[in-house]
């Protein structure tokens, strides 16, 4: 298989503040990436999940601190981003493998090159679908492989996704799940995950970033020691279960505290 190993970058934030209509949602986190890692980010409704990877993504200005990609700001990294919806992330009007080959003609890479990054994704994801469909073409699973591949296809150093599978269906979610922290992991891509689905959180990363109730606190740093390649059958181990009880845990206790002692 043609290696898609991206360049790795370690992710530092210090002191990253936000506030919308002055009302704080991050005061000050920090927090350490580590190259190669996959971290999910969990808590409750509106701590701030997205707008913390938002922030790190460059999609949205902090009001304080810092992000820093191996030293470099957010502009001079190249990063890969997965949204939620992937009704509106794809162009509708081009090809799936066209909108995979977009970023890489917007950075004007010789067409061999870019036909050979399509096949190394290709090759990597095991795509068995005609790629030459419209997006309009495909189901919601595959379209959202597209939407993974073309965040993949710049070689970005940290992939962040937000929501990546909250509108798939369980079975389309198993599948694709599976497969994506297989690709992740055989190719030791850092990425960064937002999901409401702990189960998810749990089965698709490294390490669980518990935050609290706004202004969100990081409450706990999960490690999750599980074996990769993990499948359905994870999510019944016994170790699995331990962590999700571990979460399960603080996840409660924050959100019962009272907003002020959050
Ligand atoms: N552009 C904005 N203007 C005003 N308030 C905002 C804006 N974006 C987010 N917020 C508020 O900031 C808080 C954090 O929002 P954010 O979407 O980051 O939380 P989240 O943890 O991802 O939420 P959810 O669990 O609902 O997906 C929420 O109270 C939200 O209403």
């Amino acid at each position: 298989m043609t290696p898609i190993t991206p360049r790795e970058a370690a992710v530092t934030v210090r002191g990253l503040s936000k506030s919308f209509r002055g009302q704080p949602v991050h005061a000050g986190l920090d927090l350490d990436l580590r190259r190669g890692d996959i971290l999910s980010v969990f808590g409750p409704n509106g701590c701030g999940k997205s707008t913390l990877i938002n922030m790190m993504a460059g999609l949205l200005e902090a009001d304080a601190g810092s992000v820093l990609f191996d030293g470099r700001t957010v502009r001079e990294a190249r990063i890969g981003y997965v949204f939620q919806n992937y009704r509106e992330a794809l162009l509708p009007w081009k090809r799936a493998a066209d909108n995979i080959r977009y970023p890489l003609r917007l950075l004007r890479q010789p067409r061999a090159q870019v036909e050979r990054r399509l096949q190394a994704l290709v090759a990597a994801f095991d795509v068995r679908f005609d790629l030459n469909r419209y997006p309009y073409e495909l189901s919601g699973g595959q379209q959202q492989l597209v939407s993974v591949m073309r965040a993949l296809a710049v070689e970005p150093e940290v992939l962040f996704l937000d929501e990546p599978f909250s509108a798939l269906d369980y079975e389309t979610t198993l599948s694709l799940r599976e497969l994506l922290g297989r690709v992740l992991k055989e190719n030791r891509i850092t990425a960064m995950l937002v999901s409401h689905d702990l189960e998810e959180s749990i089965a698709l990363s490294d390490r669980v970033l518990m935050l609290t109730r706004r202004p969100s606190r990081i409450v706990d740093d999960v490690p999750v020691p599980l074996a990769w390649p993990r499948d359905a059958a994870t999510l019944s181990s016994p170790d699995f279960v331990a962590i999700k009880r571990r979460c399960l845990d603080v996840f409660t206790a924050s959100v019962r505290a009272r907003p002020e002692a959050a």
